[in-house]
């Protein structure tokens, strides 16, 4: 029974040592998972940290996380964490070579934005504190990305301050101010034909956006090509002048030598009459003081013939004299063709130049060879798109007696003055020429019946409203203008003359008015 009792104690205690070895063993378990669900987590937020850093890393550690869920796999796993810590050294490594190419990189380009002139004072300390920071050396991504953000900060204010000042970037309106008027005064030029195609397309150009490179070369272009052609008339004026200095001194010659022959021959003619004379008044002598008529007929028949010689030695004289100054005169009137012949093609060229500058030399309006071909084109454009124009001819109201009560030269002022104001009264698209004498024409598209009397009573204003004073007198100039429509039904010529004729009313009636014929 003792026996039994032992067996049973020891039953007992080794019940409980089983159970509290189980409970250990339970803990042991528990303690090991929570270890490993650590280790996971730990693999887990590593992989986040390194995702997309590199492939071969993140597949490693998607692997190692894998085969640590199970306890039993931990050992086989050991070689798989050897790789890791060796990628993720290398890793390091490469990281460190990045950031400090990056390093290299921003303070390249602080020292670029450096070198912007305009950058605000402010800024520029900023700059250059970032710059001292770049010289020590980075340690994480976290120590490069405030840099970067610094440093496109700067860009941004940089471009701010840019726009601000509206210089370098920019594309300015003046610029398109100055190439419109550029494309305005090349309208009136007209260039030679091999020219043409070339200066449209510039206008064109010039017409839309231009940057100031763009606008300096056309300037360029233009300049050049008017320096041309000014050379060329300058040629023309100087191979004029040549053949004319040429013919002149021809002349001078033929006249020098014409008239010391003609002195010479005087000298000989005198000689001769003087022989003559000598032989008459010998003869006379001789009839007087000779009695013997036989001695006396000899004589007489000698001094004849003596004075016949010298008669036909006259005459031949003064047929050489005859001669050379035949020859003297066909010279002359050779040069005087030749310089006639030189003078015309003169002429014609120095027309041709003008007509193609086509500018009136005193106002600097396009003139009437301008205004014809203007007129021409738009009756054109007219018949191509349907839309018309009208034609307006200007006159100064009594301009003689601004003429005769102040001089011609204050009437050419007037004019300059006048042509000035109708130019600036107009748009771009509408076009104003001298016609001749005091009178304009304009041109002026797009504009309904209604409007047009509108728009020509404000030029008309315009021109009365100059304040001009002549001698200390405050003077008034009006005009009187004219204007017609363009219509298919008739000519440009017609369509002139329809405005002239209204002009002529408005002048028939109170002058100083406008009268459209509709
Ligand atoms: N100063 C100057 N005068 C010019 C020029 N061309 C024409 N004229 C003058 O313009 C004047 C025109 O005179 P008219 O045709 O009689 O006309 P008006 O005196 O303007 O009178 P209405 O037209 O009837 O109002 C003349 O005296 C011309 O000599 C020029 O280039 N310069």
């Amino acid at each position: 029974m003792k026996e039994q009792n032992q067996d049973k104690a020891q039953l007992a205690q080794l019940t409980q040592k089983v159970k509290e070895t189980r409970l250990a063993l339970d803990a042991l378990k528990e303690d090991k998972n929570a270890k490993l669900q650590t280790l996971l987590n730990f693999f887990h937020h590593l992989s986040l940290a390194c995702k997309g850093q590199n492939l071969e890393l993140d597949n490693k550690l998607a692997k190692l996380r894998r085969q640590l869920t199970g306890f039993e796999s931990l050992e086989e796993s050991l070689p798989e964490l050897v790789e890791v810590e060796r990628l993720l050294k290398r890793q390091y490594n490469l990281m460190s070579r990045e950031l400090e190419d990056g390093r290299n990189d921003l303070t390249r380009m602080t020292q670029q934005i450096q070198r912007f002139k305009f950058a605000p004072d402010q800024l520029k300390k900023e700059i250059n504190y970032l710059r001292q920071e770049l010289s020590k050396p980075l340690h994480s991504v976290w120590d490069y990305i405030p840099k970067v953000e610094k440093l496109v900060g700067f860009y941004e204010e940089l471009v701010d301050s840019q726009i601000e000042n509206n210089t370098e970037f920019a594309v300015e309106p003046r610029y398109q101010q100055l190439g419109r008027e550029l494309a305005c005064m090349m309208e009136d030029i007209d260039f030679p034909a091999n020219q043409t195609d070339r200066m449209l397309v510039l206008k064109e150009q010039l017409r839309g956006e231009v940057s100031p490179e763009e606008l300096l070369e056309a300037y360029q272009t233009v300049l050049s090509q008017l320096l041309e052609n000014i050379a060329l008339e300058k040629n023309a004026s100087r191979e004029f002048l040549f053949a004319l200095n040429d013919a002149l001194t021809a002349v001078q010659a033929v006249v020098v030598d014409s008239s010391e022959s003609h002195h010479r021959h005087r000298e000989v003619k005198s000689r001769l009459n003087d022989s003559i004379n000598g032989c008459v008044a010998d003869m006379g002598q001789s009839v007087s003081e000779i009695n013997d008529l036989t001695q006396l007929k000899e004589q007489v028949t000698h001094q004849l013939s003596e004075i016949k010689d010298a008669l036909a030695r006259k005459e031949a004289l003064e047929q050489r004299e005859q001669a050379m100054m035949q020859k003297s005169m066909d010279t002359m009137q050779k040069e005087l063709g030749e310089l006639s012949r030189e003078a015309s093609s003169y002429k014609e060229r120095l027309f041709e130049q003008q007509k193609l500058n086509q500018l009136d030399p005193l106002t600097q309006l396009p003139n009437r060879a301008a205004l014809e071909e203007k007129l021409e084109q738009s009756y054109h454009h007219f018949q191509r798109t349907g839309l018309s124009a009208w034609i307006a001819v200007v006159d100064i109201d009594h301009f003689k007696s601004v003429n005769d009560t102040f001089g011609h030269s204050t009437g050419d002022k007037t004019l300059q003055v006048i042509a000035m104001a109708l130019k600036s009264a107009l748009r771009e698209t509408e076009f104003v020429a001298r016609y001749g004498g005091e009178e304009f024409v304009l041109l002026i598209p797009d504009v309904s019946e209604e409007i047009i009397g509108v728009v020509l009573n404000r030029v008309r204003e315009k021109i009365k409203s100059i304040p001009f004073k002549f001698k200390n007198q405050r003077i008034t100039v009006t005009v009187s203008i004219g204007a017609a429509q363009m219509s298919l039904k008739e000519t440009v010529q017609e369509t002139f003359d329809r405005a002239d004729v209204a002009l002529y009313q408005a002048k028939n009636t109170t002058r100083d008015k406008v009268v459209v014929d509709v």
